[in-house]
């Protein structure tokens, strides 16, 4: 996707042909700082302080992590070290642990010697993987948009949208705003509610952000307004994307997507969530029981990050002072409260059959 007419992905490989580029997402949307990330223990900070963040792209960049470790040590100890260390990076998105599995196929038989060029190659297809995956997602969620748009000519189509899944939390497109930006460019008039996303704010930062450098009209809103647009036919179709579906078809996301599929429901409005293949867990059946719930800084919830009207970052504290806070960052919305997944191989149920019957191979 395009930052002022320049072309980005959200991780690269440097013209030096071997460390790994990333944009900075917490100086963003102020500030666009190209990150330069040299090795493994450089990939694993920047994936716990979410410079980089969202499902795929952890995983993405996790991957080229272990391209880098190897470079210094290509013995299967130091395979076996960085997988490990990468994949208690964060917990929740099973993209991570699904990358680094891949990573750790493709290199464990290999000699040390072909292990470094090896990793790089696999590293770069997940990658490429993934940008085709988030188009195709959004060939089949566009559908989605263009019915409601043919229900009724010349209004706006308005989406709903939490997080941030778009193309900042992949390697490009995004998952649930891949729809959103391929109906933009065919012409359908889509408006997008974005939920500010607190504690940290991905939607007001960066959807916002991302949706308008690519002319998407988009209104911020705070997180607990969903439910009042709803009721006042504000809201045609909720989208959001997912770090993990259980073969159930429950799903994780950001903290608060829950009450937002809440409110869909009782206002009787479609509640899809989009994500590629890498995103499903075939081991876990009960997502509210059995995926792991990270826990974040108190300091997330207690304090804010904006820019001062003099162009400073600063952070202040909107929290009593001495009051502590807790900071639970995703939620599980059960299957029975979504309408339907949007995958790369088509839309389905949010259930084991409807999964199945996309990906038959699965274990
Ligand atoms: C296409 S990304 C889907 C999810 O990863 C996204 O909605 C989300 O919850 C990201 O959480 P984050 O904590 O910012 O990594």
């Amino acid at each position: 996707m395009k930052i002022d007419g320049t072309p980005y992905r959200s991780v690269w490989v440097d013209a030096d042909g071997w460390s790994v580029r990333i944009l900075d997402q917490t100086k963003l949307p102020w500030q666009l700082d190209i990150l330069r990330l040299v090795d493994e223990r450089q990939v694993a900070q920047a994936i716990r302080s979410m410079q980089v963040r969202g499902a795929p792209l952890i995983g993405a960049v996790a991957a080229y992590g272990v391209a880098l470790a190897l470079r210094a040590d290509a013995g299967t100890d130091s395979l076996d070290r960085v997988v490990t260390m990468l994949g208690e990076t964060r917990p929740t998105a099973i993209n991570l642990a699904w990358a680094l599995d891949r990573m750790r196929a493709r290199l464990h038989n290999l000699p040390a010697g072909e292990r470094v060029a090896a990793a790089y190659a696999e590293a770069q297809a997940i990658a490429d993987d993934d940008a085709e995956t988030c188009r195709r997602i959004g060939e089949h969620g566009l559908p989605l948009l263009r019915e409601i748009a043919a229900r009724k000519p010349g209004e706006t189509v308005n989406v709903l949208t939490h997080c941030n899944a778009g193309w900042l939390a992949t390697v490009d497109y995004g998952t649930a705003l891949s729809p959103i930006y391929q109906a933009h460019d065919a012409g359908i008039p889509v408006h997008v509610w974005v939920d500010e996303t607190r504690p940290r704010n991905q939607g007001a930062a960066l959807t916002a952000f991302e949706l308008g450098k690519h002319g998407v009209r988009h209104t911020v809103v705070a997180d607990n307004a969903g439910g009042h647009l709803m009721q006042h036919g504000q809201v045609d179709i909720c989208i959001v994307g997912t770090d993990r579906v259980t073969r159930r078809g429950d799903v994780a996301n950001k903290i608060g997507t829950y009450l937002k599929a809440l409110a869909a429901r009782d206002n009787g409005l479609p509640f899809w969530v989009a994500l590629p293949h890498s995103t499903i867990d075939w081991r876990v059946a009960d997502g509210v029981a059995e995926i792991p719930i990270e826990e974040r800084a108190e300091a997330e919830v207690t304090d804010l990050t904006g820019r001062t009207a003099d162009g400073r970052l600063e952070t202040v504290r909107v929290a009593a002072e001495g009051s502590p806070a807790a900071n639970p960052a995703f939620d599980v919305t059960p299957a029975r409260l979504v309408t339907g997944l949007i995958t790369e191989r088509g839309r389905c149920d949010a259930s084991e059959a409807g999964l199945r019957g996309l990906y038959p191979e699965a274990p």
